[in-house]
């Protein structure tokens, strides 16, 4: 039988580069998966439909959280924000790896769900530059800026539920820090090693 792929789990505060390092590290590693969202926020300008997010209505949102059709949903910023089940399930049954980038309350009830997979919090360098990596992105009102920043700030707090804290310094060096985590992990006591461990006890 094939072995499962990895979930990879991936969240930071808003403006960190989440998006950013997930396309590098999608564009770069052909065997990892990313997870089309679905949300009910509005686009924005150059965002694309199945490509960034799936946008959809609140009704459709709501018909899809009554089949079960989430791996987990949340409400962010007054928006609803889901991972469809049956794309994720089907990936990792193929032994690929799929990353969800998603905010703390999705990848706790993931946590919970998917207790093997590996969940990492992707941290700015400073908070001065989150604030301008956020202005920066240029799409916020200031009012919103400011909900992001309050939020960013006890999301950090939340870092030491993962597994990883990764500093977004530098967009390649982050990139494959990850990519090497996870590739670790794919070897790691859980994996591997338990199998190994079993085998020098039942030697001695
Ligand atoms: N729980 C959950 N959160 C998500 C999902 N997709 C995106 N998010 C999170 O929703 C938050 C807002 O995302 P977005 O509207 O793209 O804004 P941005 O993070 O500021 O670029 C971020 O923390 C995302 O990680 C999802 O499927 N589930
Ligand atoms: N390592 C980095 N160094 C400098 N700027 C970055 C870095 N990573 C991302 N950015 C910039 O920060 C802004 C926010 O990035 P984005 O990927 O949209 O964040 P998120 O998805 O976490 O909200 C973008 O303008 C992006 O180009």
């Amino acid at each position: 039988m094939k072995k499962e792929g990895l979930l990879v789990v991936l969240s930071g505060p808003s403006g960190v580069g989440k998006g950013t390092i997930c396309d590098h590290l999608l564009d770069k590693y052909s065997d990892l998966e990313y997870s089309i969202s679905m949300t009910t926020r509005s686009p924005r300008a150059g965002e694309i439909h199945g490509e960034d997010y799936y946008f959809v209505s609140k009704s459709e949102f709501q018909e899809m959280i009554a089949d079960d059709e989430f791996l987990e949903w949340a409400e962010v910023f007054g928006n609803y924000y889901g991972t469809p089940r049956k794309f994720v399930n089907s990936k990792l049954r193929e032994g690929k790896s799929v990353v969800l980038e998603i905010d703390i309350q999705g990848a706790l009830q993931v946590k919970q769900r998917c207790p093997n997979g590996v969940f990492i919090f992707l941290l700015p360098p400073s908070l001065d530059e989150l604030h301008k990596r956020i202005r920066k992105r240029g799409t916020e009102q200031d009012k919103d800026m400011q909900t992001r920043l309050t939020a960013a700030k006890n999301e950090i707090k939340t870092v030491h539920q993962y597994d990883y804290a990764v500093v977004n310094n530098n967009i390649g060096d982050t990139a494959d820090l990850i990519y090497s985590v996870i590739k670790a992990e794919k070897c790691s006591v859980s994996r591997v090693g338990q199998k190994l461990v079993k085998e020098v006890i039942d030697n001695e």
